[in-house]
């Protein structure tokens, strides 16, 4: 006979919505919503609670905090594009301390009735990447080890999507996540234009997004002439030179075997321009060990209401091969080509877009 034994009952509820929690918050591939769906899920399960997740960096020694997400009393705030946050410097410092002693801290900062909670996150080569911060009036040590395991589920699973997201050779991200960022650009630009009716004057406080596609010149002669491994090499450290060049809110790409992508911000195409052209001079400058001096030409287009990711793509494309053709080691911006006369249309139909809209 099975007997009534609500302690159990109760027990059972509280490990489905565990077991929920977790299939929910594994359930994207997408770092924001992932981001999100750590946040919610966590207050759901503790409804008293607030809950920050900040993103590290570590600029120059100097520690910045930039909010993900924030959940309070049902409501949850994601961040599209991550802003530094200033925080009362007491909770500065706490932070500070979890990040450096790599353990978790409660705090309470100065008469509120709430104790901080301070979890410290890091990736899987060991480096602090976020830290979460727990707000409550009731701490209890069942919460905390929860959120903990929770936050351990989080960053085990982060490292999983980073590293599908990632280039091998070179650590930039992989073909596969272009179109999503792409996608999502324009996807901004339209919103942004359709509340604005129909004005493009300022795309927001940034400027408009542009992308240049770069590649490498006669690189088939540095593996002929030094062979693979130091072509490797150059391909890596082009990168981490892309990486220094470009802001480091600006995505890097790797689009194919020499090929490298970048996203960036700018007002004006005066603007696009002086970041593209200086990006190609430091690449010019530099000597890369044992090869000595490489040179790569720029193709770099607008995004804003093409119909896909493939027809941005497509035209920086077209504006990188008419500078492969002009003397190689410049740069061409797709719609200055095309309102010289100097390259026809971009062809790409709606159909081939590998994106779905719908
Ligand atoms: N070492 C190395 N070489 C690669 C990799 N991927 C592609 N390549 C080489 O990149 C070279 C590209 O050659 P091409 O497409 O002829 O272009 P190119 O020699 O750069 O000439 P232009 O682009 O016309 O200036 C080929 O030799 C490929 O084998 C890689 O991961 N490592």
């Amino acid at each position: 006979m099975v007997t009534y034994q609500p302690g159990k009952e109760k027990r059972s509820i509280c490990m489905i919505r565990i077991v929920d929690s977790l299939a929910e918050i594994t359930r994207y591939q997408d770092r924001e919503l992932l981001e999100r769906s750590l946040v919610t899920t966590l207050s759901e399960l503790f409804i008293d609670a607030e809950f920050r997740l900040y993103r590290v960096m570590m600029t120059e020694g100097i520690l910045e905090l930039a909010l993900l997400a924030y959940a309070s009393k049902g409501a949850i705030v994601s961040e599209a594009r991550p802003r530094q946050r200033h925080l009362p410097p007491e909770l500065f410092e706490a932070i500070s301390d979890a990040i450096i002693s790599k353990v978790v801290i409660e705090r309470r900062i100065d008469e509120s009735s709430l104790i901080n909670i301070i979890y410290p996150v890091y990736n899987q080569r060991d480096e602090i990447y976020g830290v979460l911060l727990h707000a409550t009036a009731q701490p209890s040590f069942e919460t905390q080890r929860l959120t903990y395991g929770l936050l351990r589920i989080y960053s085990n699973y982060l490292a999983l999507l980073e590293d599908s997201q990632r280039d091998k050779l070179t650590n930039v991200f992989n073909r596969e996540t272009l179109d999503a960022e792409i996608t999502k650009r324009i996807i901004s630009f339209t919103q942004h234009t359709h509340q604005n009716h129909n004005s493009i004057r300022r795309r927001d406080d940034e400027g408009y997004y542009w992308l240049c596609l770069l590649d490498v010149d006669h690189f088939k002669n540095v593996n002929d002439t030094w062979g693979h491994l130091y072509g490797d090499e150059v391909l890596i450290l082009l990168a981490r030179l892309l990486e220094a060049i470009f802001r480091k809110e600006d995505p890097v790409f790797r689009y194919g075997g020499e090929e490298f992508v970048v996203i960036f911000r700018t007002f004006h195409l005066d603007d696009a321009q002086s970041v593209v052209e200086r990006a190609r001079k430091s690449i010019e400058k530099h000597s890369f060990p044992g090869v000595g001096q490489v040179t790569v030409s720029i193709g770099a287009v607008q995004i804003f209401d093409q119909d896909s990711a493939t027809n941005v793509v497509d035209q920086a494309d077209k504006a990188l091969y008419y500078a492969k053709t002009h003397g190689r080691n410049c740069s061409h911006f797709y719609a200055e080509l095309l309102a010289a006369g100097l390259i026809e249309k971009s062809q790409v139909q709606l159909y081939t877009s590998s994106v779905d809209f719908f």
